[in-house]
């Protein structure tokens, strides 16, 4: 399971469920898309399919926003972009740092859809001195060495892991205690963190392996085979069968389900 460890109540935060809160950036994107096209309303089945939710789903998430719409008009979306935003604390600017600037933190680094949701990279880290000075993305990479003094610097709470797996817990360890509270961690191993660390895990092999499995179980039925689970006991059946794979990218399922990868797409 691709679950990254929060050690923060895993249910509800200022009286939302994490649930709610994980869907919260699939109504954004959809809501940002219908905002440049200038649409002025949208009714809660056209915005849940264009998030892909149901929308029984959506009407109780935006009432935990104090957002009910209008009967008949639906839902203002430049407002609704601005609460949703608002409760994501995306109306700050956020610094982030990305540490490990190799083919993934370069290819992170070059993205630019952080920027324009509020995360700007404020640094690039990385422990090869060969690399110090290098521009990537327009920014020089520094050397691990300046790590807490960027931290501090920069006031950065976020960063970013993309190093290789051995050296993940270590520079964790530098970055929550130079300050750092919220990790994302693409490097594919657990972390551990003390209590007020946020921990949001991306591992795209493993939703692939998710994949693998249903086009497998796919396979099975159309040529009436039965599938793995079938074949052995159902203590010792392969992958946990995942409903819904996205689901499993992230530590913060909530009761409810219909929790988003953590990549955004
Ligand atoms: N989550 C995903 O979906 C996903 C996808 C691709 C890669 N990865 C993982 O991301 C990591 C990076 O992959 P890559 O292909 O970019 O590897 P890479 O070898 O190209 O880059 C790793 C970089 O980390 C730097 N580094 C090593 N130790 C460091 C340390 N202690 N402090 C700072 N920097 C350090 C290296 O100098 C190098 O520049 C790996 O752990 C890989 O498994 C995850």
């Amino acid at each position: 399971m691709a679950t990254g460890r929060t050690h923060r109540p895993a249910t509800r935060s200022r009286g939302i469920p994490e649930a709610t809160v994980a869907r919260l950036p699939l109504y954004l994107r959809a809501l940002t898309a219908l905002s440049e096209r200038s649409v002025p309303t949208v009714s809660s089945e056209e915005l849940a399919a264009a998030a892909g939710v149901n929308s029984a789903k959506l009407r109780k998430d935006f009432s935990y926003l104090g957002s009910y719409g209008t009967r008949g008009v639906g839902y203002d979306v430049e407002y609704l972009v601005y609460q949703i935003s608002r409760e994501l604390g995306l109306t700050q600017d956020w610094p982030v740092v990305i540490v490990g600037i190799g083919n993934l933190g370069a290819a992170l680094a070059n993205y630019g859809g952080f920027a324009s949701r509020g995360f700007r990279v404020a640094a690039l880290i990385d422990a090869d001195p060969a690399m110090a000075g290098k521009p990537v993305a327009g920014i020089p990479v520094q050397h691990t060495d300046e790590l807490e003094q960027i931290i501090g610097d920069n006031g950065v709470s976020i960063g970013v892991i993309a190093t290789p797996a051995g050296a993940a817990q270590q520079v964790c360890d530098r970055l929550v205690a130079a300050g750092v509270t919220s990790i994302l961690n693409f490097a594919p191993t657990v972390l551990t963190v003390p209590d007020g660390v946020d921990v949001r895990k991306v591992d795209l092999s493993i939703e692939l392996q998710i994949l693998a499995f249903h086009e497998q179980r796919k396979a099975g039925e159309e040529t009436g085979q039965a599938g793995p689970e079938a074949m052995e006991g159902p203590e010792d059946t392969a992958p946990a069968s995942p409903a819904r794979p996205t689901a499993t990218a992230t530590d913060r399922k909530g009761p409810d389900g219909d929790v988003p990868a953590v990549m955004p797409a």
